[in-house]
């Protein structure tokens, strides 16, 4: 059983990700496996090449800031960027949930809902907090700037669009509340699972 993770930048996805982890749910984190294939793969390097220029690699590694430039500011862009990297992904976790031996795994990933992947999963958690609480966080995680910030939000759904599509949601502001959530969202995916076994 696949169950989705999402939520906006700062939302506190990967933070909630680790607590899975710590009940044994195996994790895929598809930021880092998106960077690791558009890294690796020949056919999604040539693409990103093809469509960013040469630039889009510093000694054959991830240029971030060039790309993040181009696709935050362009959403015609972004949308080929994702049309490259998306199916590479997507082909990426079929693989990688074959070999997983617990009663669900978590696909972690910021975008889930706006891109279709949540008609591949089971069960969506969103994970959801106060926008400004979200950009504070990211400036001190990152060091990045306000308007850096605002661009990559502006590039998702906002979290009422999100809402209806997902199965439970979780306002992550005081940590401790959130881990009381989690807690009772996988004893629900255990049990509700269980029978599929
Ligand atoms: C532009 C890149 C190089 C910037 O790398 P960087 O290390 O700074 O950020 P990282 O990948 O960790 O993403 C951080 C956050 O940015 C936001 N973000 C990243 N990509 C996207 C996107 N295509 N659309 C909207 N938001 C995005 C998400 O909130 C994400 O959690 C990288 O984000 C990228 O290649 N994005 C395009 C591929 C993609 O969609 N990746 C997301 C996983 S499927
Ligand atoms: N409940 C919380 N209380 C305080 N700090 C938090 C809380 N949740 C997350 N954080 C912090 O906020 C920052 C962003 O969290 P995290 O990296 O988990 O978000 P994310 O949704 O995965 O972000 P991104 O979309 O950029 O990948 C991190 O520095 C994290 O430690």
């Amino acid at each position: 059983m696949i169950v989705g993770l999402t939520g906006g930048i700062g939302s506190g996805k990967s933070t909630i990700a680790r607590l899975f982890e710590e009940y044994g749910v195996p994790i895929y984190i598809a930021d880092e496996r998106a960077k690791a294939l558009m890294q690796s793969d020949t056919r999604v390097i040539d693409a990103i090449k093809k469509l960013l220029g040469e630039s889009a690699y510093i000694d054959g590694n991830l240029n971030r800031e060039y790309i993040a430039d181009k696709i935050f500011t362009n959403s015609t862009t972004r949308n080929a960027l994702n049309e490259i990297v998306h199916p590479a992904v997507a082909r990426d976790f079929k693989q990688w949930v074959l070999i997983r031996d617990y009663i669900y795994v978590i696909k972690e990933a910021a975008i889930l809902f706006e891109n279709g992947g949540y008609k591949q999963t089971d069960f969506n958690i969103l994970v959801t907090a106060p926008r400004d609480l979200r950009i504070d966080r990211v400036r001190k995680r990152d060091n990045a700037s306000i308007s850096q910030i605002k661009q990559r939000m502006d590039a998702q759904w906002d979290d009422v669009k999100k809402m209806a599509l997902a199965d439970v949601i979780i306002e992550n502001i005081d940590f401790s509340k959130t881990k009381q959530e989690v807690y009772k969202i996988h004893q629900h995916l255990l049990r509700r699972f269980q029978e599929n076994w």
